[in-house]
């Protein structure tokens, strides 16, 4: 089994991780992604409740035929949030399982301040995609989506439907759960 994991914050999940992930799968010889929710952000980022985004990331994996599950991994681990420890984790419970790790090409300028890439690289095959805006060497496919949650989080902010960016499935759920202050609205 082979099973390529995309690691982020999911608040909100929007149509450029669901391209990522239907890249990979497409074209990287993998039987599954698992989005992994973070729990505890490394730094420290401020994010709706774990169970929310969760509702969110299996709102979004239903828009696939089934290869596009969502892992609560990182709130049973619980700690740093620290890729390298749900890697290690992961590698022990799933001896059969040959892992990749998908990251955004983004994520590169924060790499220096992750703990123990080097060890993640010989534990996974690291897959850095080219997201649109952040060119850089060595990244895999083509230029993906220009979206993110900064910007889904602004337009709800201004009272706008980022209907374009978000699958309707996700917004419902965020709407229901009254996430980026949609409570009442
Ligand atoms: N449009 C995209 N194209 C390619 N990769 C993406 C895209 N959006 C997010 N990713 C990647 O998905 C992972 C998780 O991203 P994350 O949940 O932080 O979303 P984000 O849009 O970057 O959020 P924020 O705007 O809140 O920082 C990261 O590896 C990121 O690089
Ligand atoms: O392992 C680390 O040191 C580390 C530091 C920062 C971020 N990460 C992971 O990188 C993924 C994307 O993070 P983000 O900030 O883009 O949502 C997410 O799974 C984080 O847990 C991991």
């Amino acid at each position: 089994m082979k099973v390529a994991l995309l690691g982020g914050s999911f608040n909100p999940p929007h149509v450029g991780h669901l391209m990522a992930a239907s890249y990979v799968h497409a074209t990287q010889g993998v039987d599954a992604v698992w989005l992994m929710p973070t729990f505890h952000h490394p730094f420290g980022k401020q994010l709706e409740p774990f169970e929310a985004r969760v509702r969110m990331c299996e709102a979004l994996c239903r828009e696939t035929s089934g290869w596009l599950q969502t892992s609560r991994v990182e709130r049973e681990l619980g700690g740093g949030g620290r890729t390298v420890d749900t890697l290690a984790f992961l590698v022990e419970r799933y001896p059969d399982t040959r892992f990749s790790l998908i990251i955004g090409s983004d994520i590169l300028r924060d790499l220096p301040n992750w703990k123990d890439f080097d060890r993640i690289q010989r534990m996974a095959r690291v897959l850095v995609l080219y997201r649109a805006g952040y060119p850089a060497p060595d990244t895999v496919g083509p230029p993906l989506a220009e979206v993110s949650s900064t910007q889904v989080r602004d337009q709800l902010a201004r009272g706008l439907e980022p209907s374009e960016l978000v699958p309707s499935a996700v917004l419902a759920v965020a709407r229901e759960e009254g996430l980026f202050g949609l409570r009442g609205r």
